[in-house]
């Protein structure tokens, strides 16, 4: 059982609460207090009107003595109009106070969802790598759209359930002073309606869950087959998923189903057992214990507001918990990812002067050893390429550099300092990165460049489309280089594509360049002309190159060639150094 799910009900309920100003919270409190206590006034004053207007019976009633009392002690008469206007100011005053308390909800609400919303996002983005290669893209998409709405939804539900059992107290109260035993039937039938209707709150409680389980998984599903849909269309093998999203759409339609049902079930039973209760209520008062008409009347307004406002509070309840499943999945994802949240490193800012180094590093994926004391220094300025069978672990020392994993054993050296004191994010911000499997954004080219970093002008970019060879193509584009690339760059060919990416890496003008594969479906000519940019920026702006590539063009010119097989790491001689041997 996970944290948030052992925190579900009252604890999560409690969490959101926790989530807004307490200034705030006391002020809906507050005023929704004040309006019931408003509208609870003018109620009360019914029955000193019709004490007033004759009915003697009433003028004997503890709450019309009270209240003609009050009127006594301020020097007021005891008139009917007089009695009618307190009743139509407290039901105004009550109408106004709500309006003021339903737009501090409002932008209460607003704010929960979206304050939901950049703690989720802030989580996410803060996660280490490994974080995100156990997790379905869905599963934040959903829980940053309709969960996180959902969230404000159960924000709102306790705000009303608030206001209704606010309300529900005062009327008891007032109920209490005109009658104990009407306090008391009053206390009863409430008791009676939450009993029996409970069995449909917890039913709307399950189906919520349900439901959103489903609904991530449709979610997560849905976008994992998008993005590769290419290939399952050219092969027309959708079919499969398509059967695996009916199913997920049968669950929801019938947890939809359900829910719907116990919500309208609740709403309509609770008016029947009302009615039921004051026809048995107003026997019992007028035969056993011979109230007088008016005051029954009176009495049996009294016993059907009160019990009324716990029915909506328990409507509202049931909202809450059709909610609540909702943002215990958000909380769900934000503590997945604060739990695996990139821990500080240290402060040291390297600026790759003299080069970096593997000292005797080992790394494993579970029994399978990536590297296996692997040590090598890289001086600044050199281009290294790195050569190995498929899954020999290549990109995983790369992601060893660059602090996305860390060494079971050894340290990874960065001019000499030891990569857990240094400022990681500040390393990885010198590095230009190209990885093989790369994604361009929906977006224009440009902006995938400069990744919206306003630093950058169309200038800069490109001077980098030009050291990436890709300057005469991407002028020759509809838009130039504002074109945009189509969902993950579909537009663009797959030489094109990472030919902005190589672009998009050297912008900023990185001291290191880590290709992985980063040319692999470029033409043999094109890839010289990168390979020949790359090596001119290492001669003259002393830019430290790890090209991870089988290709000839990246071989040759390498400075030395590193080889990762079975988990060590060798260096090899390549065609020109064995010449000269
Ligand atoms: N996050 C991960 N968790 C578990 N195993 C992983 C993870 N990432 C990679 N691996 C495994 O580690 C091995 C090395 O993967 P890596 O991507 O580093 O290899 P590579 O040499 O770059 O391969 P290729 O040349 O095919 O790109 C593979 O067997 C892969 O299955």
């Amino acid at each position: 059982m996970t944290d948030t799910q052992k925190r579900s009900g009252f604890g999560l309920i409690w969490r959101i609460i926790t989530a807004v100003p307490p200034g705030r919270n006391a002020l809906v409190a507050l005023a929704i207090t004040f309006a019931g206590a408003a509208e609870g006034i003018g109620i009360a004053t019914v029955l000193p009107l019709v004490a007033v207007l004759g009915d003697n019976a009433s003028k004997s009633n503890a709450l019309s003595k009270a209240i003609l009392s009050v009127l006594d002690a301020i020097g007021l008469p005891h008139d009917p109009i007089l009695l009618l206007c307190i009743i139509g100011g407290g039901l105004l005053t009550k109408a106004a106070v709500t309006l003021l308390a339903l737009r501090l909800v409002g932008r209460t609400v607003a704010e929960v969802v979206a304050n939901l919303r950049l703690e989720l996002i802030d989580a996410v983005m803060r996660a280490r790598w490994s974080f995100y290669v156990r997790q379905p893209v869905g599963r934040f998409s959903t829980a940053l759209s309709g969960e996180a709405q959902k969230a404000g939804e159960a924000y709102n539900g306790m705000t009303q359930m608030f206001s209704q059992s606010t309300q529900a107290l005062i009327y008891l109260m007032i109920a209490a002073v005109a009658s104990w035993r009407l306090a008391l039937l009053a206390v009863l039938v409430s008791a009676i309606m939450i009993v029996s209707l409970n069995r449909l709150l917890v039913a709307s409680k399950n189906n919520a869950r349900a439901q959103t389980g489903r609904m991530r998984s449709l979610v997560s599903r849905l976008t994992d087959v998008l993005v590769g849909i290419k290939p399952m269309k050219a092969m027309a093998r959708q079919a499969r998923f398509n059967a695996l999203f009916t199913e997920d759409l049968k669950a929801i339609k019938k947890s939809i189903r359900r829910q719907v049902f116990a919500k309208n079930t609740n709403k309509a039973l609770q008016e029947p057992i009302l009615a039921l209760c004051l026809l048995i209520g107003i026997y019992f008062a007028l035969k056993v214990f011979a109230m007088p008409v008016g005051e029954v009347i009176v009495m049996g307004l009294l016993l059907t507001k009160t019990v009324s406002v716990v029915g909506k509070a328990q409507q509202e309840l049931q909202n809450i918990y059709a909610n609540e499943s909702g943002f215990s999945a958000v909380y769900e994802v934000t503590d997945a990812a604060r739990a695996e949240r990139e821990t500080a490193s240290g402060k040291a800012v390297p600026t790759l002067e003299r080069g970096f180094a593997f000292d005797d590093v080992s790394f494993a994926f579970g029994e399978r050893q990536i590297l296996r004391h692997a040590s090598f220094t890289v001086n600044a300025g050199e281009i290294i390429a790195l050569t190995g069978p498929s899954g020999a672990g290549k990109t995983t020392l790369v992601d060893l550099l660059l602090g996305l994993q860390e060494p079971a054993e050894g340290t990874v050296r960065v001019d000499g300092v030891p990569l857990h004191e240094i400022d990681v994010l500040k390393w990885r911000a010198q590095t230009g990165y190209v990885p093989q499997e790369l994604i361009l954004f929906h977006d224009s080219v440009f902006a995938n460049i400069t990744l919206g970093q306003p630093e950058f002008s169309h200038e800069d970019a490109e001077h980098a489309l030009r050291r990436a060879g890709a300057w005469d193509f991407v002028a020759n584009l509809s838009d130039g280089i504002d074109t945009i690339a189509g969902e993950r760059g579909a537009l663009l060919s797959g030489g094109q594509r990472q030919r902005i990416a190589v672009a998009r890496a050297l912008v900023h003008r990185p001291k290191l360049l880590i290709l992985d594969e980063a040319t692999s479906a470029l033409d043999p000519q094109t890839e010289q002309l990168i390979v020949r940019n790359v090596c001119q920026l290492a001669r003259e702006k002393g830019l430290t190159v790890l090209a991870i590539s089988h290709h000839p063009a990246w071989v040759e010119v390498a400075d030395r060639v590193l080889r990762l097989e079975d988990g060590d790491l060798v260096e090899q001689l390549h065609e020109g150094q064995r010449a000269a041997v």
